[in-house]
């Protein structure tokens, strides 16, 4: 009993664990150049192009529960990010201690 659909769910999680793991990877080098630029973390005009595209790649009885997936993947995306630039800030300013200098934190 259930071996057939756990059988097809580790199949596709053997997809999906790689390629979430490599779409935070593409979120790094993107944190690179907005650590580069000075540019914002957060790009909401983005985020609204991710969830539209959701709306048209997933049956409409299951959109609500995909965007509510993505609403995690993009937090942990953007965290990741943040923790990254943290560093490379953390590492321009001569490895500061975290809050040694209030004017640093944002
Ligand atoms: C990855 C980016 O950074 C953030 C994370 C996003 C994502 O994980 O899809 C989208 C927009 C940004 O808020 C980006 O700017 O493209």
């Amino acid at each position: 009993m259930l071996e057939q659909e756990r059988a097809e769910i580790d199949q596709i999680d053997q997809q999906l664990m790689p390629l979430l793991a490599q779409r935070l990877q593409v979120g790094q080098r993107i944190a690179a150049v907005k650590h580069q630029h000075q540019l914002p973390l957060v790009d909401r005009r983005r985020e609204a192009q991710v969830y539209e595209q959701i709306g048209q790649r997933v049956p409409a009885e299951q959109a609500e529960y995909v965007r509510t997936l993505y609403a995690d993947i993009l937090l942990v995306s953007k965290q990741y990010q943040a923790r990254l630039i943290k560093a490379w800030q953390d590492e321009a300013d001569g490895q500061s201690a975290p809050d040694a200098d209030q004017s640093k934190l944002k």
